[in-house]
């Protein structure tokens, strides 16, 4: 079963895939594997090549059987039919973008997605289940849980309840 675990870069993706109890695939490690279709140099990244990650997907998901298979990334959605969305308050995400030493264009390109709640509505467009997680006052552990909870299937965290923009302390830069 192909889970999508995705979010605006800095959400916490990648700290809380290594604390889940199923197995993991990193898009970003992928791409850096070779499933690049070469730098693009507006966005600052290597563009994904997405018929060799979903290629390299399915090999993987058979080795998996029936087991869950956590797709991990910023674009995971794309692959997958039912996604976490993990989110994160845009000023918290902001501060986490900027010790990452992002450029200042790339920290507003990402505080406003996450602001517009952008991957969650492409999440509910591409997936027929999409569970959303606030994550801004859990640590990566209490993420971990509540996950592992949703995919066994013991709660539900349905999208809709999050709005940063209308909190008046939000810092758009
Ligand atoms: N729940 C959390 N609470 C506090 N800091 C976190 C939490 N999750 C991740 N972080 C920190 O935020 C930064 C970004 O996390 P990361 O997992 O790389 O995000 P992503 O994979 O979504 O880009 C890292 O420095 C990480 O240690």
């Amino acid at each position: 079963m192909r889970i999508a675990l995705t979010g605006t870069p800095g959400t916490g993706k990648t700290t809380v895939s290594g604390l889940l109890p199923f197995r993991v695939v990193n898009l970003n490690d992928l791409i850096r594997d070779g499933m690049s279709a070469g730098f693009d140099p507006e966005r600052e990244c290597l563009e994904a090549d997405m018929d060799a990650l979903e290629e390299k997907i399915e090999e993987i998901e058979r080795s998996c059987g029936d087991d869950v298979l956590i797709i991990e990334g910023h674009f995971a959605h794309h692959f997958a039919d039912e996604a976490i969305v993990l989110r994160l308050h845009p000023n918290v995400l902001r501060r986490r973008l900027e010790a990452r030493g992002y450029s200042a264009s790339k920290i507003r390109e990402n505080v406003e997605a996450e602001a517009i709640d952008l991957i969650l509505v492409e999440a509910l467009e591409l997936c027929s289940r999409v569970h959303e997680i606030d994550t801004t006052d859990l640590s990566p552990e209490e993420v971990a849980s509540i996950i592992t909870a949703i995919l066994k299937r013991e709660i539900e965290m349905p999208p809709g309840g999050i709005d940063w923009l209308g909190d008046p302390e939000i810092d758009l830069g």
